[in-house]
């Protein structure tokens, strides 16, 4: 097992590595990928079944789930997206339709302005790259990392990315908290815990902020999946 600052380092240069990628994929062929593993999703999972689902606005050559976003507000379920209101903390969820006025965060990602602050029982997470137990590489701030870490019942966790990022291991830490899934444009893989984490009483977690309580997802949740 490598040591911290190796896999740190190791993160680092795979970040990069798969961002180019991803980026460097013809604009035609990133949609078709995009628009299968948007299609796999909806197959997959009843994202309706929740009052409010945490998505996000694409960045990077992320998958755009703004047409998911849409067709879920159509059906009565709230779209939340993610705002880093402080560095190094969980991020918070504001509100979004077609219409909110937007305005810009950090990276310059854009982000709802002035909507309510929602308590998403299920996040969609974009992926940079993931592993075979559902482990995920993001852009490495480690903010769903402490979001997911924060609330109890923790939410649905469902990560969103294209297959280039598939890895064997992403050698994970402490701090890092698995998926629930995993969907790319080849399917849809559940990756199911024999003692669920979601439901411990505690969050343990180096930083302190209040547990926030989902009412919405209860002891007995059946999960996103159809
Ligand atoms: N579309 C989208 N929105 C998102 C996320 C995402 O992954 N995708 N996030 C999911 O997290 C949050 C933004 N993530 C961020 C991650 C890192 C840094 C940041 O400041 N990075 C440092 C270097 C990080 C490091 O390696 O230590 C920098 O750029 O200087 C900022 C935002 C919220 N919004
Ligand atoms: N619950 C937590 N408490 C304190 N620090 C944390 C927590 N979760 C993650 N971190 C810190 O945040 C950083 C996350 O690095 P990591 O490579 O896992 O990011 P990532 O999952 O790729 O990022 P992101 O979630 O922003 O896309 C690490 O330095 C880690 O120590």
């Amino acid at each position: 097992m490598p040591a911290r600052a190796e896999i740190m380092g190791w993160r680092r240069e795979t970040r990069s590595r798969l961002i180019e990628a991803r980026l460097a994929l013809p604009v035609d062929e990133r949609a078709r990928r995009a628009a299968r593993a948007l299609a796999a999703l909806a197959d997959a999972v009843d994202l309706a079944r929740f009052a409010t689902v945490g998505l996000y606005w694409p960045f990077r050559g992320e998958i755009d789930p703004r047409p998911l976003a849409r067709s879920l507000i159509e059906s009565g379920t709230r779209v939340g997206l993610p705002v880093v209101v402080e560095r190094n903390a969980p991020v918070a969820f504001r509100e979004w339709a077609p219409d909110v006025p937007m305005t810009r965060g950090v990276w310059n990602i854009p982000i709802p302005d002035g909507t309510p602050t929602v308590h998403p029982a299920c996040l969609v997470v974009p992926l940079v790259g993931f592993d075979a137990m559902g482990y995920r590489l993001g852009y490495g701030g480690g903010y769903y990392d402490r979001t997911l870490a924060a609330r109890r019942p923790r939410p649905w966790a469902i990560g969103l990315g294209l297959d280039l990022g598939r890895l064997d291991t992403i050698h994970p830490l402490d701090h890092d908290v698995p998926m629930d899934g995993i969907v790319t444009e080849s399917g849809a893989v559940r990756h199911d815990r024999a003692v669920p984490d979601r439901l411990e009483a505690e969050p343990e977690v180096g930083f302190a902020s209040p547990a926030c309580l989902l009412p919405e997802v209860g002891l007995d949740d059946p999960g996103p999946w159809r």
